[in-house]
This record gives C-alpha cells, sequence and structure tokens, in this order.
C-alpha cells in the first residue's frame, strides 16, 4: 500500500471529486459514514462524546460525524473552535444540515468555553486535519491542551490536530494525544516514526473509496506493506521440488559465549524454507550446534573462540553456496574482521549482515564500498547511526537511510516499530507487523536466519526483505499472543513463523 503526501492526498480528493464524480459533500458525507461505522463498533451509545470541530474541512468531518452519531442515538455535545472568521465551504454545508437537526451547538471562542472532560466520556478531536500549515496557537492550542490533560479517551479524525502529515513538528508544538487515530484511505507517513507514537496512538485506515487510479499512478517513494501485499511475494513450491531447489545457504554466526545467537538464526533460517544450511561456527559451539539443530550441516571453525573463516573440517568456499548470512553473536575479533574483508573481497552475490559485521563494517568504512550490490543489512537504529551520522529528527532519519541505501546499491533494513527497508532505487517500504514483545535479545538474529534463507531460495532481495521483516513480525505477534508480549521469547517468535 501506498503512503501519499499531503499535496498528493488532497489531488486524490480533487481526482475522486471529477472522475467518480462525486459531490465534495458527498465525499465528505462518505468519510463521515466511515468514521461513524468504526467508531459505533467500538463505543457504545451510553457514552457521553464531546467532538470538538475546527473551521475546516476536518471539522466539516467532525459536523457530519455529530450528525450521523446523534441519528445513532449517541448523547453528543458539539463544540465548534472558533479560532478565524472564515470556515470551507463544506463545513459550512455541514453546519447548516447539522443545525437543522439540533440547536444544540456550543462556540469556543475564548478558554472559558472550553468544557470540562470527565474521564468516562469520549472525545472526537476534528479541529485540524491534513491542512494544518503553521503550529496551532490561541484559542487552538488551549483547546488542545485542555483535551490533553483530560482523562478521557480520544479519538482522532484523520490526523491529531497540530501533527504535521509529512514533516517533522517541532519540540514545542501542542499536538492532540489521541488514544485511536481513524484515518481515511490511506496510512500518513507521519504515523509510522517512532517521535509520533504518542500523538498517533492506536491507528486505524477507514476506506472511503478514493480514485483506485490516481492512488496506483502516483508517484512515492514510501509504501506501507500490509498482509496483501506480503501474500502477493511469497513464492508458490512446484509439486516435483526437492531440496535442491531452494537453495544452500552458509551462516556466518557465534562466538564463545554468543552460540545461542548461532542456533536461533539457524533455526529460523530452516523455518523459512531453505533447501539445505550450513553453520560455520568457533570450536566451542560445534557439539551445541549438532545438538540443537540436528537439520543443519556445522563447519567448526579452527578457532575455538571466534570465527576466522578457516575450518576443521574442509575449507568452506562461500562462493559454493547459494547465499552467506553473516554477522549474529560474531564479536568483533580482528581474525573476524580479516575474514569478513576476505568474504566481501571474493563473493559477489547479496548477503546478509547484521550485529557486529555491521559494527566491524562502521569501524572500517573502506570495506562499506565492497558490499556485493543489494545485500541486506540488518542494523538497529543504533548500529545504523555508526554506520552513518546522528539524526536530529525521523524525517531527517529517512533522508540519511535512502542516501545510504543508494549510495552502497544495498538495502537497509532499519529495525524497530514499523521497520523502514530502504533499496537502492531510493525506495522505503515500512512494516506493518510487530510489536514491542519483539524487543527481546536474539529476534535479531531470527530475521537474519529469515533473510538469508529467502535468498537462499532466490527471491528477489527487495522483496526478501518485504516479505521476511514482515514474516518475521507477524510471527512475533502470534507469539505474543501466545505467551503475551513480556513473555515472549525469540525462540518462540522461531516457532510461530508460517509461510501461508
Ligand atoms: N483528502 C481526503 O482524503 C479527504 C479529506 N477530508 C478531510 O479534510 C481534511 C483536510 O481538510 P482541509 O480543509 O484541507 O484542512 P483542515 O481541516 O486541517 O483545516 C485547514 C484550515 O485550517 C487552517 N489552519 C492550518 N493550520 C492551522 C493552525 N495551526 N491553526 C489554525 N488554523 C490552521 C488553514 O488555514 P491556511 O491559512 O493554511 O489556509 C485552513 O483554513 C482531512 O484531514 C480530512 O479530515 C474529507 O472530508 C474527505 C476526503
Ligand atoms: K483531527
Amino acid at each position: 500500500m501506498k503512503i501519499l503526501n499531503v499535496d498528493q492526498i488532497r489531488a486524490l480528493d480533487q481526482s475522486t471529486i471529477q472522475h467518480e464524480p462525486i459531490a465534495p459533500i458527498n465525499l465528505m458525507e462518505r468519510a463521515a459514514l466511515a468514521f461513524v461505522d468504526w467508531f459505533a463498533d467500538h463505543f457504545p451509545a451510553t457514552m457521553t462524546t464531546k467532538i470538538f470541530c475546527g473551521l475546516g474541512n476536518n471539522g466539516g468531518d467532525g459536523l457530519a460525524i455529530a450528525r450521523l452519531l446523534l441519528e445513532r442515538e449517541y448523547p453528543i455535545e458539539i463544540y465548534v473552535v472558533r479560532y478565524a472568521p472564515r470556515e470551507s465551504d463544506d463545513f459550512m454545508h455541514n453546519h447548516r444540515r447539522l443545525k437543522l437537526v439540533t440547536e444544540n451547538v456550543r462556540y469556543i471562542e475564548l478558554s472559558h468555553d472550553i468544557p470540562a472532560i470527565r474521564h468516562n466520556e469520549i472525545v472526537i478531536d476534528a479541529i485540524l486535519g491534513s491542512g494544518l500549515s503553521r503550529p496551532t496557537e490561541g484559542i487552538v492550542k488551549s483547546t488542545i491542551e485542555a483535551i490533553n490533560r483530560a482523562p478521557a479517551t480520544v479519538v482522532a479524525v484523520d490526523i491529531a490536530s497540530g501533527l504535521y502529515t509529512d514533516q517533522p513538528n517541532a519540540p514545542t508544538d501542542v499536538i492532540i494525544e489521541p488514544d485511536y487515530t481513524i484515518t481515511f484511505q490511506l496510512p500518513k507517513l507521519a504515523f509510522v516514526l517512532p517521535k509520533n507514537g504518542r500523538y498517533v496512538g492506536d491507528w486505524q485506515i477507514v476506506d472511503i473509496q478514493l480514485h483506485k487510479r490516481y492512488i496506483d499512478l502516483a508517484p512515492t517513494p514510501y509504501y506501507f506493506t500490509q498482509a496483501r501485499d506480503a501474500r502477493l511475494l511469497l513464492h508458490k513450491r512446484d509439486r516435483f521440488s526437492n531440496k535442491g531447489s531452494f537453495g544452500h545457504a552458509l551462516l556466518y554466526v557465534g562466538s564463545y559465549g554468543k552460540i545461542g545467537a548461532a542456533v536461533l538464526a539457524a533455526r529460523a533460517c530452516l523455518r523459512s524454507g531453505v533447501g539445505l544450511l550450513t553453520v560455520q561456527v568457533p570450536g566451542c559451539g560445534y557439539n551445541i550446534l549438532q545438538t540443537a539443530v540436528p537439520e543443519a550441516m556445522c563447519l567448526p571453525d579452527k578457532n575455538q573462540q571466534v570465527l576466522t573463516g578457516q575450518s576443521e573440517v574442509e575449507s568452506s568456499d562461500p562462493a559454493e553456496y547459494t547465499t552467506v548470512g553473516i554477522g549474529p553473536g560474531i564479536g568483533k575479533a580482528p581474525e573476524t574482521l580479516v575474514m569478513l574483508r576476505e568474504l566481501l573481497r571474493t563473493l559477489k552475490k547479496p548477503i546478509v549482515v547484521d550485529a557486529d559485521a555491521l559494527n566491524l563494517l562502521s569501524e572500517n568504512s573502506n570495506l562499506l564500498d565492497k558490499l556485493p550490490r543489494n545485500s541486506i543489512l540488518t542494523p538497529h537504529p543504533k548500529e545504523f547511526e555508526r554506520l552513518t551520522e546522528k539524526w536530529d529528527n525521523d524525517y531527517q532519519k529517512l533522508t540519511i537511510l535512502r542516501e545510504f541505501a543508494k549510495k552502497y546499491k544495498v538495502i537497509v533494513v532499519l529495525k524497530g516499530a514499523y521497520s523502514a527497508i530502504a533499496t537502492p532505487d531510493g525506495d522505503i517500504h515500512f512494516n506493518s507487523t510487530g510489536n514491542p514483545g519483539l524487543s527481546t535479545g536474539g529476534t535479531g538474529d531470527v530475521l537474519t536466519g529469515i533473510l538469508t534463507a529467502l535468498l537462499a531460495q532466490g527471491y528477489d532481495p527487495i522483496e526478501a526483505a518485504v516479505l521476511g521483516v514482515f514474516s518475521h513480525g507477524l510471527a512475533g505477534d502470534r507469539a505474543a499472543e501466545q505467551r503475551g508480549p513480556i513473555g515472549m521469547t525469540a525462540s518462540d517468535v522461531v516457532d510461530s513463523l508460517r509461510w501461508d
């Protein structure tokens, strides 16, 4: 699913009006109805609902929502925040329609007009939407502060008032802090950025049938991966396939004290459909790996403690494998750096690079140029910062991320809530799955195993990254259902992987 910018959203609105065709006021009615359907599914008609409307189209939505909720017999109190002399046409139209069914519309011009809000009430925020053009001030700001102080449940219409759709807010900006945001048709870039968490709450998209062809043709670097997008990427298995059809992956993982990382990555790789798996671990990991993961072949490194790439048994030529994953638990020993350097010198096919392999790259940045094209790097924000530079805000971080992926022609999975996957073409795919339970040791090793398995099976590297990150998050969501987000472990994530 695409994420469009404010100008495109406005143009999409116009395109829908022209091509459907539909009168603007009827489109507003459709949006209001979609909101009210969601609202009625979540809150009973016994709860007092205070709705705060601005003077633009977001406020117009609010007035239409108020009328529709009155029809459904919700006890509604309607407040219009009169911050300017002019209202939008569709606001005025809905104002007139509302006045036909109720006299009960109050106006907030001064602070003392702001009502007290109690804890068992619901607030609907329709003050400002995607038309925000400057920081909130005056009576708008005071109303938002009063709503934020109140103990009520707050639901934002389209986007929290005061939050920019696709540009950074200043730290001093006053913005609604909703429990829910019900947004129209498309996700907004602001929703997937970490600093905005409290200004978004639990967000959901409602479909208002905006012009599909416009959306299909609109250029954007930003995408949001949902289940239906991920499902399209999944390769079907041929009935006559054999284990040779799904590649042979090599994992360079583990060091003394961190063989668990090797086990997790190996298990995840096997649970993600790799044909054959060989795991190279330091000598000390041999018995552990062979016992814990009998499905994998094991190459014990000559060195007992760290990886050097030299094996006890036979010399492993990484080029003979379909792909390589490197990093989980490997540490940063000088011998391991030599191994990484040699790997990057000789290998020309995409690999997966994680954890200490990334830290070795940031300490030896001349190696970045040597990364095979379309390799997948999986840093968390601290690792990414070490590879690049500090950022001031989430938008600047996205710019740095895109530039890095373009410059080195690699795919970067920046891990976190809504992991951001940057491609060498400059696109960013935000992931929709996952939960705070994934913030536990070993889940990154699991992701490396998954991505390595997908590359081994011949997935296009961008598709491997998008699908792998989605499936990892989904497994995390299943694990959280079973164990709860606090009790779940990385092993639970491996056990929850499913590919259907
Ligand atoms: N496109 C869609 O999918 C649909 C959107 N709908 C709803 O429409 C809003 C966007 O409506 P719009 O009128 O463009 O914007 P707002 O309601 O946010 O308000 C704009 C007016 O507010 C002024 N403004 C901007 N910032 C501030 C501020 N900080 N304080 C006070 N006033 C502010 C702005 O003034 P300008 O000087 O910038 O012109 C405007 O006067 C969208 O969010 C949806 O809720 C639909 O109804 C259906 C389809
Ligand atoms: K709003």
